[in-house]
Order: C-alpha cells, then structure tokens, then sequence
C-alpha cells in the first residue's frame, strides 16, 4: 500500500520510512511539490487533521484515489514553562526558526530560570486519511531537557533531551531507542492498528 507522509520534516520522513520498512512510504513533496500548510489549529489533533486532510484532498483532485495519508503534528513541552513551547514547537524562535534557533531558545529559558535540567515530555499526535476517513492516534515520551546540545543523532530538540530510564540525550543514543520508545514511534504502533481493521 502507498503511503503518503504529510509532513515536509526530513527527520520525521526518515523515522517514518524506517519503522515502516515494508511499505511504500514518500513524502508528499514527491507528488504534490512543495506545499506550506498554516498550522493554525490550537491542538496537536487539529494541526495533524488539516495536514492529513490538506494533502489527502490534493491528491484525490490530481485522481490518486488509492492512498493511506499519514500526518504527524508533534512537540515538547516543558510543564516548568507552563508546557511551552508545545505546538509552537517548530516556530518556537520565530516563523522561520530552524532547529537551532529553537534549541537556543529553549536553552534560554531555562538558563533564565537557573535550570539545567527539568521534566519534559514529547507529544505526537498522528492523523490517517484513507477513503476519505479520519482517524488519530497519540503517542507520548516522557524525559527531562538539559539546557545544553549534546550528540547529532535524531532531529530537532533530541540533543536537549534525556528519556526516563537513560542518562544520554536523544542526540547522543542510538536511533534504535526512538524506535522503540518515542512518542512517534508509539503513536505509529497504534496506526498500524487501525490500518490491520481498514484495510
Ligand atoms: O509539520 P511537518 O511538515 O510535519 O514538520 P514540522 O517540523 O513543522 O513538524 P511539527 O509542525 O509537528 O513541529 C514539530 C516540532 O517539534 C520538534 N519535534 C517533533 N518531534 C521531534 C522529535 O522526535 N525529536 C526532536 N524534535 C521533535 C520538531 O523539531 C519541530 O520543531
Ligand atoms: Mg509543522
């Protein structure tokens, strides 16, 4: 089955790609081009829903009919700054933020509360459209974030973050422990669920 990610994320493309190593799994870019979607939706469901939906309507139009549309809308929060920055997680440091901006930020306020380490938890949240059905699913992953980067594994705030049951960030571990034990990779277990029952 062909599987269209509705996310424009390298690192999320990639992990996608890798739990899912026996389907056809592409980002939408490689049919539709490139395409900005406003994230303007005040929960991790709603911005995963207009993502899924956005892309699975642009695909029935060009006559792709038989597609299982994957979005995923996903954050940190960090319950000391009142769960910030949470679905502003990519435009954390401004519109056009990249990963480092965001991580210079988060460094930033914690070193403006005389942090270096607290509590933090991942959130993402996966949208499935197929024959024009909605269906989402929620994963977590629980850690602290550290008010310094340390290792280049993973993407985004990985190097800032340390899950329960480890003392290495998510920069510095091995991809196999997100594929097992992140927030995607959890909610993804859970799509794969759905998708035994629709299919
Ligand atoms: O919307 P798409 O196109 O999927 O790509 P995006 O990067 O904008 O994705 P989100 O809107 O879901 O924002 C996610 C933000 O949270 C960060 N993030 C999400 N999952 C992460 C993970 O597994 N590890 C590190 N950072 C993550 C990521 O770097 C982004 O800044
Ligand atoms: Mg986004």
């Amino acid at each position: 089955m062909k599987i269209v990610l509705a996310s424009a994320n390298k690192g999320k493309i990639a992990e996608f790609q890798k739990l899912m190593p026996d389907d056809e799994v592409l980002a939408f870019s490689e049919i539709l081009g490139q395409i900005e979607i406003d994230e303007d939706q005040d929960s991790f469901k709603g911005n995963a829903v207009k993502k899924a939906r956005t892309i699975y309507d642009l695909l029935i139009e060009r006559g792709i009919k038989d597609v299982i549309v994957i979005s995923d809308d996903s954050g940190i929060s960090v319950p000391v700054l009142n769960n910030a920055p949470g679905i502003y997680s990519a435009r954390y440091a401004g519109l056009n933020a990249s990963d480092k901006d965001n991580n210079e930020k988060l460094k930033s306020e914690l070193n403006n509360l005389g942090l270096e380490k607290t509590p933090a938890f991942y959130t993402a949240c996966i949208a499935l459209v197929y024959k024009n059905e909605v269906y989402t699913v929620h994963g977590w992953m629980h850690g602290d974030v550290i008010n310094k980067e340390l290792g280049e594994n993973g993407f985004g705030y990985d190097p800032m973050f340390i899950p329960t049951g480890f003392d290495k960030t998510l920069g510095e571990l091995p991809s196999e422990v997100k594929k097992e034990f992140s927030h995607r990779s959890k909610a993804l277990k859970l799509a794969i669920k759905v998708l035994e029952v629709i299919l």
